[in-house]
């Protein structure tokens, strides 16, 4: 690699791929890419690998889907891991992975720009040091490079709605990626508005320390149990869909669903029209998988209520009226990528940070651009996204790398 001052700017010349992001996926194109011998230069905003695992989920958090589905290539989870490995157990098997591949991302380095130069053909993509130190707070760093891989993930930003009157509201109001635990709601009154999977789990989390979780459901959603007689029910699924059509494998999901959890109409859980595995293909809606959040809204410990009209000091107003106290508020809201606020492209990604294309044409661009980890299919479809990309830039990569 050579460096040189330019401007203001350090300018470095990257003899290979810039991967933008150290999650699972940034480190999966990492380790397919040594694989091949094609030398690479990781970029990450945070202090560590995994920062979405490391620094916003909760302590209660496994994975939701079988070991199987969520290691990542050319290294298995240690045989002793359980059925459904904790974050921890997670975290350590990818500091394990960074270290095995030697990829050694640069930290703190938060990329502000990345551009596609026609002239020279080569990406210019401009960084910013976030430490704090003296030494390095700051400094900018631009990069030049043929290969861009996008690896930011689907989970960049948080997202909470605007919601009138919560200025006023006075209370503690979080998004779901600063929970930890319920450590610090112990009998409070907490409104959790989203009931996603992580509305779901942290409201049932909120039970464990006693609190009085209401759980905001606007509109549908569909709640699947994890597990039918031991057998996960994504496994289940995956292997229903190699014989049969996904309508009838959502039927059959949704059967399953009623028998194990019986008709939740009755806990004030509408489900959506479409069925639970086509809203995920065409919406990239994740499903519910119950963790036990169900029973505790059978048992009065979660309330449901429906959307929200505003906020008020220490009450919010919701869509039907009622009125309730309440002294926290937790938005599991979702996320959002963050792509088009620092890659000016048009052509590869739309407005909402995905690629145009969708799953499983989604990972190639023009001009040497790549995304990898934008599937809505979790982990298993970024490994297949790297796996593909480290095989297409060693195909051509390797002609031109000395
Ligand atoms: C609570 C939760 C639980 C989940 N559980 C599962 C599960 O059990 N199974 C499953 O398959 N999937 C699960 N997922 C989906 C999740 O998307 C994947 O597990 C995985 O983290 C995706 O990896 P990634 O590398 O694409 O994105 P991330 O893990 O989000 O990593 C992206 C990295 O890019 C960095 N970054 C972002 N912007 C910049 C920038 N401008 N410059 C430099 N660096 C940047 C971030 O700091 C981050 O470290 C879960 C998601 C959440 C939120
Ligand atoms: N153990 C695990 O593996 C876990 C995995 N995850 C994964 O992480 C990803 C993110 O999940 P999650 O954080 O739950 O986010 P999601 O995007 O899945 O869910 C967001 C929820 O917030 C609701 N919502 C959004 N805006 C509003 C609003 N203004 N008022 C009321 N409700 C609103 C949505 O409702 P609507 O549908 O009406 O828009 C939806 O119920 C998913 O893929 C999920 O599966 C999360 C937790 C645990
Ligand atoms: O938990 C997530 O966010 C995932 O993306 C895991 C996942 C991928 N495909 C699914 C289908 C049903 C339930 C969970 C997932």
């Amino acid at each position: 690699m050579l460096s040189e001052d330019f401007f203001m700017r350090r300018c470095v010349w990257v003899n290979g791929p810039i991967i933008v992001g150290a999650g699972p996926s940034g480190l999966a194109v990492g380790a397919c890419l040594k694989e091949q011998g094609v030398p690479f230069v990781i970029l990450e905003r945070a202090d560590c690998i995994a920062s979405l695992w490391q620094k916003r989920t909760y302590d209660r958090l496994k994975l939701h889907l079988p070991k199987q589905f969520c290691q990542l290539p050319r290294l298995p989870f240690p045989a002793d891991f359980p059925e459904y490995p904790s974050k921890n157990q997670f975290i350590d098997y990818l500091e394990n992975y960074a270290t095995t591949f030697e990829l050694n991302p640069r930290f703190n380095q938060c990329v502000q720009s990345a551009k596609y130069d026609e002239t020279s053909g080569l990406w210019r993509v401009r960084s910013v040091s976030t430490t704090t130190t003296a030494a390095g707070g700051g400094a900018e760093v631009e990069y030049i490079c043929r290969w861009l891989v996008v690896a930011t993930g689907e989970n960049a930003e948080s997202v909470t709605p605007d919601v009138e009157g919560i200025r006023e509201f006075g209370g503690h109001v979080s998004h779901v990626s600063e929970y930890r635990s319920g450590d610090s709601f112990r009998g409070k009154k907490v409104l959790v508005v989203g009931c996603g999977n992580s509305g779901m789990e942290v409201c049932l989390d909120l039970c464990h320390y006693n609190a009085y979780p209401s759980m905001v459901v606007r509109d549908s959603v569909h709640v699947l149990p994890r597990e039918v007689l031991g057998k996960s029910t994504f496994e289940l699924a995956v292997f229903l869909m190699k014989w049969l059509p996904l309508w009838l494998v959502d039927k059959l999901m949704l059967l399953l669903a009623w028998v194990v959890l019986g008709n939740i109409k009755k806990l004030g859980l509408k489900r959506p029209s479409i069925g639970p595995l086509e809203l995920k293909n065409t919406q990239g809606k994740t499903p519910v998988l119950d963790l036990g959040a169900l029973a505790k809204i059978r048992s009065g410990e979660v309330k449901v209520v429906p959307g929200i009209q505003r906020f008020f000091p220490g009450r919010v107003e919701l869509v039907d009226g009622q009125v309730l106290a309440v002294d926290s508020v937790i938005f599991a809201t979702g996320y959002r990528s963050n792509v088009p606020s620092w890659l000016q492209d048009t052509e590869f990604f739309c407005k909402n940070g995905f690629p145009k294309q969708p799953f499983p044409q989604g990972w190639k661009g023009k001009s040497g651009l790549y995304a990898v980890g934008f599937t809505k299919r979790g982990l298993s479809g970024a490994s297949l996204d790297a796996k593909r990309i480290a095989g297409d830039i060693g195909k051509i990569g390797n002609s031109t790398i000395a």
